[in-house]
């Protein structure tokens, strides 16, 4: 699988509404293929389909320990399709943030430190998972990324 190109600060691409994902095929399959590529070859914690110009409602989540995070889990990459967040903590934690998207950039966002979330894997099932702590701010981050957000729109 080969990388793609990633999208950057003004393309209009980053600013839309992702949409449902509704067939669960081989195009599916190809295109976090190729997400999970280019996240590996971007040395990222996570991508969204609207970075790689996809319009779709996914996002792969690839936490690793890093020198901003060094406790962070090292874990299997996740394939999250069609999320929703069903719950977030009240309780906050500031933490700082990259994006493949705003090259040499870094900024301190304030992220619910507990989220219940739901989605599907990449053949369709159901999950619903509690994430904590730097796996809860990825999935967050790229989720913001489904709604059309990036840091530039969180930083207070
Ligand atoms: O733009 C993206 O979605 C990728 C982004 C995801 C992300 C980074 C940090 C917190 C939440 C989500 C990146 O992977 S940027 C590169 C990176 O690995 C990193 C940058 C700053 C802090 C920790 C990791
Ligand atoms: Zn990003």
């Amino acid at each position: 699988a080969l990388t793609l190109p990633i999208a950057t600060t003004g393309e209009p691409i980053l600013t839309r509404v992702a949409k449902p994902v509704t067939e669960f095929n081989q195009q599916l399959v190809q295109l976090t293929q190729q997400m999970l590529s280019t996240l590996l070859a971007a040395k990222g914690v996570g991508i969204a389909a609207p970075q790689v110009h996809s319009n779709m409602a996914v996002f792969i989540m690839a936490s690793h320990p890093n020198e901003r995070y060094p406790d962070a889990p090292k874990m299997d990459p996740i394939v999250v399709i069609n999320p929703s967040i069903i719950e977030q903590s009240s309780q906050q934690v500031i933490g700082e943030e990259g994006c493949l998207s705003i090259p040499n950039t870094r900024i301190n966002i304030a992220r619910a430190d507990q989220i219940t979330v739901k989605y599907q894997t990449r053949y369709g099932q159901w999950q619903q998972q509690t994430l904590r702590g730097f796996v809860a701010r990825i999935f967050l981050h790229e989720y913001d990324h489904l709604q059309g957000i990036t840091l530039l729109e969180r930083e207070q």
